[in-house]
């Protein structure tokens, strides 16, 4: 039975509306109704002959980006047909979408722009901040925020502008596989200016032609976007993505007591990760305290990675923060995080190793391929953004010590892998057991089986981190919670079944294992107390089954009270 509702809007005024919008599949009652017979042609097609109908027109579109244009523009238009599609071509789709094609498409902004999305808060624009959120959220029930100031988009850096399509990209996510109400989400950018030279030389460029506002400033500006948020929608999921390695931490640390906050660089790449090595490590009959791990990119998303590694170690193994921490050997441009190297970030001061193991060397700055040879890594994580960064040399070395290597290389967008899963397939002679941040097609094993990369990707994971916190209605997203989720996913996972299975679920199952991941994380909310419903754990899971926003067009009845 399709829902029904009672829609205050009329003619082109519903048209227009991508929420309401059916296009064709408006009933004849309702083309009465709404004003819509002669705005319409004669015949109704169902929401199949619509799908049918726009993938062959998608199919007509030349390149990925191209695609990626129609696909907004019909995002823009009608909702239910854009994610009916999306789901039905749910692994084909995905990359146009969001990650690798995203890429590309924000790098664009400027120059692809058609229409507005979603909300711009602009530096310049600072003291009518208010105004400017209650002008689009105002009426409006919003559960979920998703916002970026886009410093680190993916891995291709500073975006302006443009980070507002990583904001929707991600909030479509959230719909799509989290089965959150698109109407109820909001993107939004922070425009704090750029300091991408090609993006400040471009006179298209249409974000604030300014470099990046910092420090006091910026602090400010973004306090006062939370407070807003906190003000106007206390219950929301606060959403961060892509912000710079110097603001991503500090904002998460700064709020998350105060709002169910959540950085997906951080703490989701930590889930997904650890979700994929408890899978592993599941293949090597191994612990994670048995690990020797190498983070080689050690900003965001290789610190965030780190945490969550060392803290479910901590509590899986029963060892100590500093055992566990003595686990992780963290690189970055400059070589190993050692006690000497010079403006360490202090959140990285744990994981520093000390100089006296590393004496024997005759460079002070300790490369990939020495840590390797010297510590004999079990695994080896990417999250640099420095494509070819894990070189024959060192797989051929770390393959030569260790049975099964586990190597993720995890940046984003595809081109920018640190090693591409064939060549590391290869070069271990089909012993290593991989994952990618982006789809990657299979590998071929010796024996002449094809090996399934996993993708390791937050998206596989932070639509159930935010629907499990949300449904519970949290303050707070804890940490808990999160191991929780990552715990669900891991035991989803089909190397279980045989260890020659790719090491997480398939994208396509995306829907299904974001629920059972939400299921987790609400029932971990309810049994800890984070939770703000009054729900007994053994509910949790039918009372998740009532919240999911499938789309489906309901059935309009005109009333001049009904929503719009
Ligand atoms: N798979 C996923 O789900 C996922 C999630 C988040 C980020 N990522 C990817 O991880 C990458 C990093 O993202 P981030 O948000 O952490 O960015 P970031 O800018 O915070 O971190 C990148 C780090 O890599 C370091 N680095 C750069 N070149 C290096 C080199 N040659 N050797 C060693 N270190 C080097 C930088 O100094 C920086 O500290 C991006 O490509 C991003 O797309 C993937
Ligand atoms: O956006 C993605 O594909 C994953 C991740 O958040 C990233 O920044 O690369
Ligand atoms: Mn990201």
């Amino acid at each position: 039975m399709s829902p029904k509702f009672q829609v205050a809007l009329r003619g082109d005024a519903i048209l227009t509306n991508p929420r309401f919008n059916k296009g064709t599949a408006f009933t004849e009652q309702e083309r009465r109704d709404f004003g819509l017979t002669g705005r319409l042609p004669y015949r109704v097609n169902s929401l199949n002959e619509q799908c049918q109908r726009a993938y062959d027109q998608l199919n007509t579109q030349a390149t990925d980006i191209q695609k990626n244009s129609f696909l907004q523009s019909m995002k823009e238009q009608n909702w239910v047909l854009y994610y009916t599609l999306l789901l039905r071509h749910l692994r084909e789709l995905v990359p146009i979408i969001y990650t690798p094609t995203e890429a590309e498409a924000i790098a664009k902004y400027s120059h692809l722009f058609r229409r507005s999305e979603g909300l711009y808060l602009t530096f310049a624009n600072r003291d009518s901040m208010e105004d400017d959120f209650l002008a689009i959220t105002k009426g409006k029930d919003v559960d979920l925020i998703v916002s970026s100031d886009a410093e680190a988009i993916l891995g291709i850096g500073d975006q302006g502008v443009g980070g507002i399509g990583i904001s929707s990209a991600k909030s479509v996510i959230y719909s799509l596989i989290g089965g959150i109400d698109p109407s109820k989400s909001l993107a939004v950018t922070l425009d704090v200016g750029t300091d991408n030279k090609d993006l400040l030389n471009d006179p298209l460029y249409v974000g604030l032609p300014h470099e990046r506002i910092r420090g006091q400033q910026y602090d400010e500006f973004v306090d006062k976007f939370v407070q807003l948020v906190r003000k106007h929608f206390p219950h929301s999921l606060l959403h961060f993505e892509d912000y710079g390695v110097t603001n991503a931490e500090r904002l998460l640390e700064r709020y998350r007591d105060n709002h169910a906050v959540f950085n997906d660089d951080i703490q989701g790449t930590g889930a997904v990760t650890l979700a994929c090595l408890m899978a592993a490590v599941g293949v090597t009959k191994s612990k994670l305290c048995d690990q020797r791990i190498i983070v080689y990119g050690a900003g965001s998303a290789g610190l965030g990675i780190t945490k969550q590694l060392r803290d479910a170690t901590v509590t899986a193994d029963n060892i100590s923060v500093e055992d566990a921490n003595s686990k992780f050997w963290l690189i970055d441009k400059h070589g190993l995080i050692k006690d000497s190297l010079p403006d360490v970030r202090d959140d990285l001061k744990p994981f520093a190793r000390k100089d006296s193991e590393w004496s024997d060397l005759q460079s002070s700055e300790v490369r990939l391929l020495d840590v390797v040879k010297k510590i004999k890594p079990t695994v080896l994580i990417g999250t640099s953004t420095h494509a070819g960064g894990f070189t024959k040399e060192v797989i051929e070395a770390m393959a030569a010590e260790c049975e099964r290597p586990i190597i993720f290389p995890l940046s984003n967008p595809s081109k920018l892998v640190e090693v591409h899963p064939n060549d590391a397939n290869d070069w271990t002679k089909g012993k290593a057991l991989l994952a990618t941040g982006s789809p990657f097609p299979p590998a071929k094993m010796p024996n002449g089986k094809d090996y399934v990369i996993a993708e390791c990707n937050n998206a596989l994971i932070y639509p159930g981190l935010g629907f499990g916190t949300m449904i519970s209605k949290s303050k707070r997203m804890s940490d808990t919670m999160i191991i929780a989720g990552a715990r669900r996913l891991a035991s989803l996972s089909p190397a279980l079944q045989d260890p020659d299975n790719a090491l997480l679920p398939d994208f396509g199952e995306a829907p299904d294992v974001n629920f059972e991941v939400a299921v987790a994380v609400a029932e971990q909310a309810v049994e800890e107390g984070s939770a703000g419903v009054d729900w007994k754990k053994e509910e949790v899971r039918e009372k998740a089954k009532l919240k999911v926003w499938v789309p489906l067009y309901g059935e309009f009845v005109y009333d001049e009270n009904g929503e719009k």
